[in-house]
């Protein structure tokens, strides 16, 4: 199967996981784009969705999908995402698609994170993905040393030649080469430096559940 089929697969399979009558919690990505697609097809069913970026909400609502504000809502009783990396734990990496603050605000309004994602993002330790970090623009530099000091080195993430702007008007690092041993401790501790916004490290608001594309079919890992 390729990598495509099985994000097909796991947008499909995360259906299971929709509360009919509930708002649910809406990731953002190619394989949340899957899911989004899915949840067309049982629109009816459910009250809408809380989108986690400007990309998912249009694709929502182009498919007749009402989105709310989270401020409109009370606890969500599921989110559904994608991740860079997952470990064995639940905990993950995300961001590639520079969403991850709107993700992180989403998933900790739910009460389960169902994550979904092919068998190329399972890990033994997280860190080999470079891990997103946004920031407030003014602070870059200095949080690139800070990344330095623990050995990363940290890149401002570009589009089409410019410093890519996230949904909320800031900027986003890249930074490779952690090795992220304590994902609780090391989350806590990035998210303390002034000018960070959020650290695409989610261990605190990990998955309960991932759902992982195979070649054998859908792999449920539970945490
Ligand atoms: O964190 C994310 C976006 O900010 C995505 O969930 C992550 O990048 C995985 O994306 P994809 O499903 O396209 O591989």
């Amino acid at each position: 199967m390729t990598q495509n089929e099985l994000k097909t697969l796991v947008g499909q399979a995360a259906l299971q996981y929709v509360v009919p009558g509930e708002i649910i919690g809406v990731g953002t990505g190619s394989t949340v784009n899957k899911f989004i697609d899915a949840l067309a097809t049982m629109k009816d069913q459910i009250k809408g969705a809380v989108s986690s970026s400007v990309a998912s909400t249009e694709r929502l609502l182009a498919l007749g999908i009402p989105v709310f504000d989270a401020n409109e809502v009370g606890e969500l009783a599921v989110y559904v995402d994608g991740a860079d990396e997952i470990d064995g734990r639940g905990h993950m990496v995300k961001g590639g698609g520079a969403a991850l603050t709107r993700e992180k605000i989403v998933a900790a309004q739910s009460r389960q994170f169902v994550c979904i994602a092919d068998a190329s993002k399972k890990v033994e330790a997280l860190g080999a993905f470079p891990l997103p970090v946004e920031v407030i623009p003014m602070a870059s530099a200095r949080i690139t040393r800070q990344f330095a000091a623990m050995g990363g080195t940290a890149t401002l993430r570009l589009k089409d030649g410019a410093p890519l702007v996230t949904d909320n008007g800031q900027h986003i690092l890249d930074v490779r080469g952690l090795h992220i041993t304590d994902p609780l401790a090391f989350e806590s501790e990035v998210n303390q430096w002034p000018g960070v916004v959020t650290v695409g490290v989610f261990a605190h608001q990990k998955a309960q559940v991932c759902l992982l594309g195979t070649e054998q079919g859908v792999l449920t890992l539970t945490y």
